[in-house]
């Protein structure tokens, strides 16, 4: 019997059965990437360029191939899975322009006593190899995340997508190779878990490149040692409307950042907090745009929430939606389930201490809360272990900055909600969101180290 059947989350069928790789498969791969580097250290950076500017091109030319694939492996809507490849698209060019700005810095001795008259010169050096582990919500774009940057900076690469993903990421490897990229630069494999943990710890691998929840997180640092760690980690993160705030614009993005992906993004609006002045408009509005939503068939280029990516997902959130309407909680919609499909349902009056709204629920649910001054806002927001990004609807620019001051977050995104990324921005959060940023030239910063030369 198979280590592991991926099964279409929307109609149940066998997609593919396989087995995981294991420690000796590991060790062959490590030994084949650090004879990897010195490939990549005679490359110069135009080269590797090149290279993932050509990777670029070939993400676009294969996206429908690739979206497809996306879907059917993770229930993701068609249209959701075309975004995602275009922003891939996005990250590869980055990747590409920012592999040729890497730049150090001159120093100076004389800038402090004695008097040495030297110079120093500081350049970014590869780390060597990164191990990059992916999750299943955007397997193609936080793939190119981390492979782009990593190979921009000059390292290997050990790319461990999401056991769900094997076919998109075989794909999206075999562009890699296309592109330029040589096999003993870039290995992808899916090892189970006992072998994933021994690729964390073994000795010639130098970074660990990690997108995934905080349970798996903890048991990375725990392995991991004296490496690199970049963990870009779950997030909780709240949609605020202001009682000045642009309410159809907050409504469009409440719907477009926590219904679309059905619900299954780190920076997804997972808490929306409305002013109490403008709560009833905000809720009236909400439930009427979300009426209009197509649930069901991911194929289907109308549907806009499909199913979760499993049983157990569903029955998680499922579970603690049930839960907070047992402790009170109002059903203004939904609170429907067909299969994995869950419907976009918006709640208000949920328990503070409900899990709905102090864990990181990963699902289309949505739920409101009202609030009467900032001093409150800022106390329920910051009342969370993650901090990844936030968003407000105001025109107050003062109130803003006051905000971005205070929220324990990444990024606070203003007239716009908290799943706001533009692919070249810094990417990442605070407390239990992660450690480090992406963003295509922090992460090639993440993925190096400098090194400095006395003249
Ligand atoms: N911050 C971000 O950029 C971001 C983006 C997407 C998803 N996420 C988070 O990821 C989670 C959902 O994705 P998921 O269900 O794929 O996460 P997950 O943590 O279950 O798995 C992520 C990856 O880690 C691997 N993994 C699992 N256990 C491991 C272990 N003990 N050691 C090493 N690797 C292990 C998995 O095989 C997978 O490749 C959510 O918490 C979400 O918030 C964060
Ligand atoms: O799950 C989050 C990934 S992204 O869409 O914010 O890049």
């Amino acid at each position: 019997m198979a280590d592991f059947k991926i099964v279409n989350p929307y109609n149940g069928e066998l997609i593919e059965e396989y087995n995981f790789a294991n420690r000796q498969q590991v060790d062959a791969v490590l030994e084949l990437l650090v004879k990897g580097r010195e490939i990549q250290r005679a490359t110069p950076a135009f080269e590797r360029s090149n290279i993932l500017l050509r990777l670029a091109q070939l993400l676009q030319d294969r996206k429908e191939d690739l979206a497809r694939l996306i879907t059917e492996e993770t229930g993701k809507t068609i249209s959701d899975s075309r975004v995602e490849i275009e922003r891939a698209y996005n990250t590869a060019l980055a990747s590409a322009m920012e592999a040729r700005a890497i730049c150090g810095e001159a120093l100076d001795s004389d800038a402090f006593p004695p008097q040495r008259d030297k110079i120093g010169v500081v350049l970014w050096k590869p780390l060597g190899t990164a191990l990059c582990i992916t999750p299943f919500n955007f397997p193609i774009n936080i793939a190119v995340h981390k492979i782009g940057p990593a190979y921009a900076a000059g390292n290997t690469i050990l790319f461990k997508p999401g056991p769900q993903n094997r076919r998109s990421a075989e794909l999206l490897v075999e562009l890699c190779y296309a592109a330029g990229m040589a096999r003993s630069v870039l290995q992808m494999l899916i090892p189970d878990i006992d072998a994933t943990s021994y690729a964390v710890a073994h000795p010639q691998v130098q970074a660990i490149n990690f997108t995934g929840g905080t349970a798996a997180a903890n048991a990375i640092a725990a392995r991991a040692g004296y490496k690199k760690l970049l963990f870009e980690l779950g997030g909780n993160d709240p949609l605020i409307v202001m009682p000045d705030g642009d309410l159809d614009a907050a409504v469009n993005a409440a719907i477009n950042q926590r219904f679309a992906t059905a619900g299954q993004r780190c920076t997804a609006a997972k808490r929306l907090f409305v002013h109490r002045d403008v709560f009833g408009a905000f809720a009236e509005k909400l439930v009427a745009a979300t009426q209009k939503l197509k649930v069901g068939d991911p194929m289907d280029d109308e549907t806009f929430v499909g199913p979760l990516i499993h049983s157990a997902a569903a029955d998680e959130v499922e579970q603690r939606i049930h839960a907070a309407v047992a402790g009170g909680a109002r059903v203004l919609f939904g609170n429907r389930r067909e299969g994995n499909i869950l419907w976009p349902t918006i709640l208000a009056d949920v328990a503070d201490d409900a899990d709905l709204v102090a864990e990181e629920t990963f699902g289309p649910v949505m739920p409101l809360r009202s609030f009467a001054s900032v001093e409150e806002l800022v106390t329920l927001v910051n009342n969370s272990p993650f901090g990844l990004q936030a968003g407000v609807f105001t025109q107050n620019l003062a109130l803003a900055k006051q905000l971005f001051n205070r929220l324990d977050v990444g990024l606070l995104a203003v007239n716009d909600g908290p799943g706001f990324r533009a692919e070249h921005f810094p990417f990442g959060g605070v407390k239990e969101s992660g450690v480090g940023r992406e963003g295509v030239r922090y992460a090639i910063r993440e993925m190096s180290y400098q090194k400095a030369l006395v003249i």
